[in-house]
């Protein structure tokens, strides 16, 4: 542990309750939407996947940072939570092969974490009234100013934020010479995906958030894919336009969670703001072509709407969450279409779905 004194800190949440901890290290104020995580393992992939930008992470796991943190198991090339909520967090580390103690992460990464919190308290007590917008900060005599300037916070609903964590310029990922090119649409897009399809003998082209149909069509792919991200879905129109496109020629898509929620924005179907989203690492789903279960490593605050979903006469649900029957896998009916409301390339989380990218793969032929 650097840092001997340990500041006071507090959570302080949109309808006025407040918590307590203590900073690990940095000080200051940061401002989010209040979300947890059940994940029992895989704290670096969650902290730096893209699809959490915006959100005050709590992490419902007793430990964090006991394994310490290591280069290569990051999902962006940095934190993109706003801020860490957590009950112990370990100064020390003990697994050989780590590179990094929590503590010099955050560091590294200029982000505010706090611990000491009674993280069961807070869950259940967000479980209860839902997601809301949160402030943590040490600074905690400027209680009256942190208010004022929490209420200005937007909701995350109908924020757009794929804007702010995507790439700016193209670039590629794989072998130039591999068998399969996919064109990507990165509005959030988290590494481990990039490395599946690239596995599977595929050179792929990263485009930016507002790139047109035409520019990736350009890059001659034998399919496209729609990324993960973060923030609401509904404001990202030039996404869902590229979606129609693609739909329209019939060309081999996937998206997973915000690309599954552009899918279904671009055939008129709907999306919400869940009361609390799914975010961990054991969240059951089936699918029903197949009858089987999957555990599912999921990172979600919004969903597509079940009953427009049921009632499109081009879209079949193919994947159920089975905790709250909302919906967690589509296709489109005679096109060469599909999509998951989780994440099947995992990191954290088991692999029971990476065969979603054999699927995809097997579709490229089908062009
Ligand atoms: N993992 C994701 O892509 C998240 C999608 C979207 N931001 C949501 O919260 O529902």
């Amino acid at each position: 542990m650097k840092y001997k004194q340990r500041k006071k800190a507090l959570i302080l949440l949109a309808d006025g309750t407040i918590f307590y901890g203590k900073s690990i290290g940095k000080e200051g104020t940061a401002f989010g939407e209040v979300c947890f995580n059940t994940g029992t393992t895989g704290y670096q992939e969650i902290f730096t996947d893209p699809s959490y930008f915006g959100q005050l992470m709590v992490t419902t796991n007793a430990h964090i940072g006991n394994y310490g943190t290591k280069e290569d198991e990051v999902e962006s090339d940095t934190i993109k939570i706003a801020g860490l909520i957590c009950k112990n967090f370990s100064f020390e580390y003990s697994r050989p092969s780590a590179d990094m103690s929590l503590e010099d992460f955050f560091e590294k990464h200029d982000t505010l974490a706090i611990a000491d919190v009674d993280t069961r308290a807070l869950v259940s007590y967000i479980r209860e009234k839902g997601a809301m917008n949160a402030v943590i900060s040490t600074e905690v005599e400027r209680l009256e100013e942190l208010k004022a300037e929490l209420a200005e916070v937007p909701s995350m609903e109908g924020l757009e934020l794929a804007s702010k964590v995507s790439t700016k310029e193209p670039y590629f990922v794989g072998d130039e010479n591999a068998k399969y090119r996919i064109a990507a649409l990165d509005i959030g897009i988290k590494k481990n995906i990039l490395r599946n399809l690239a596995k599977r003998d595929a050179y792929i082209k990263v485009f930016p958030y507002n790139s047109k149909f035409s520019e990736l069509e350009a890059f001659n792919p034998d399919g496209y894919f729609l990324s993960n991200g973060p923030g609401d879905p509904e404001p990202l129109a030039e996404a869902q336009e590229v979606a129609k496109e693609i739909i329209k020629r019939n060309k081999p898509l996937f998206g997973i969670c915000l690309g599954h929620q552009v899918i279904a924005l671009a055939n008129g179907i709907s999306t919400y703001k869940m009361h609390n989203g799914h975010r961990g690492i054991n969240h059951p789903v089936k699918n029903l072509i197949t009858g089987k279960g999957e555990i599912t490593s999921q990172n979600h605050g919004f969903a597509i709407n079940r009953k427009e979903t049921e009632t499109h006469p081009d879209v079949e649900i193919t994947h159920l969450h089975l905790n709250d029957d909302t919906v967690a896998g589509i296709r489109l009916k005679n096109k060469n279409c599909f999509s998951v409301q989780y994440h099947p390339e995992a990191s954290p989380g088991p692999n029971d779905s990476v065969y979603l990218f054999d699927e995809f793969i097997e579709n490229l032929s089908k062009n």
